[in-house]
């Protein structure tokens, strides 16, 4: 049995990716915050934390790829996609919504619904969707924008369901480790994910992407984030492929001497079963033919 810490509380999005990459005999800790949950495993509290990665309208989770970006390494060895739309909840009985509360991702995602459907309601942030359900309970607001799962938590009203501005929105859930053990084996169909600093000069970025262009690895995603000083950038770079292949040991490796600092983020299954693509002449057995050739010319026995 593991504990596993995610960001809370009771009835979240990531409340129910949790779930689905943990088993039945695990205990699963909610905490306030995504940085709470991120301390939690680093102190050696939980062995794992479920944390929101990014999302398909609103793009990236800023609190997730700074807290895996600073302070000790933590890696990412499964993740969860789930489909993303809203319930609103109110207290009983409540007859005007003047407050709809949120996190701002969710926010983000049902703007259209609410200025169409609750003209005039104004929009208040909250830590995350269930936060805004505890609030609304407690009097602070009249309206909660939430996962449809809050409402088997919360003794709220159901206003509206499959509340979404983009209908088949998703959001993909990382669950993270210390980096201690071994890595998920190898499937066919990974991703692995880095954080790279690359040098302030012209075309250093061109120059990291190229180096996975060149081995015909392909992008899922990359995101710049101020390193936290004024016109320094972090980029955070997703990709096919496990860092047990030969293809992505040799970009990391091409990637580890071309930047300043590049940290290793995980290499685990991807959630929806994609397999990598492989351009021609850059698979794994090219590469470990292409290796065995020049040992073979190191050892004098071919030209
Ligand atoms: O507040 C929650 O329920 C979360 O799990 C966070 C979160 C997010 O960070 O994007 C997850 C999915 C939705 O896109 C809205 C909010």
């Amino acid at each position: 049995m593991a504990r596993i810490a995610y960001f809370g509380p009771e009835g979240t999005f990531t409340e129910q990716a949790a779930r689905s990459l943990t088993g039945a005999g695990d205990e699963l800790v909610p905490f306030e915050t995504i940085q709470l949950a991120l301390a939690a495993v680093r102190k050696g509290e939980t062995e794992g934390a479920c944390v929101p990665v990014e999302n398909s309208v609103e793009g990236v989770v800023p609190a997730t790829l700074d807290g895996l970006a600073e302070q000790e390494p933590l890696i990412a060895f499964a993740e969860a996609l789930l489909p993303v739309h809203f319930s609103v909840l109110t207290r009983p009985g409540t007859t005007e919504i003047r407050t709809i509360a949120s996190h701002p991702h969710a926010l983000a995602q049902v703007r259209l619904w609410v200025e169409a459907n609750l003209p005039g309601a104004k929009p208040v942030a909250t830590s995350s969707t269930a936060a805004a359900a505890v609030a609304v309970q407690a009097g602070e607001f009249d309206a909660a924008v939430t996962a449809p799962v809050a409402v088997q938590h919360y003794p709220l009203e159901v206003r509206a369901t499959e509340v979404a501005d983009v209908r088949d929105a998703r959001t993909r859930f990382l669950l993270v480790r210390r980096p201690h053990g071994p890595l998920p084996e190898p499937t066919g169909a990974d991703r692995t994910s880095i954080v790279a600093a690359a040098a302030n000069r012209t075309g250093a970025l061109a120059e990291l992407l190229t180096e996975l262009a060149g081995r015909g690895i392909n992008l899922t995603r990359l995101d710049a984030r101020p390193a936290r000083t004024y016109g320094e950038y972090r980029f955070f770079i997703d990709f096919e492929g496990h860092v047990a292949e030969p293809r992505i040991g040799d970009v990391l490796a091409a990637l580890r001497r071309r930047c300043r600092d590049v940290r290793f983020l995980g290499s685990h299954p991807r959630a929806d079963g994609v397999r990598a693509t492989i351009e021609p002449s850059a698979g794994n057995a090219d590469f470990v033919d292409a290796a065995d050739w020049v040992a073979a010319v190191r050892r004098g026995e071919q030209a």
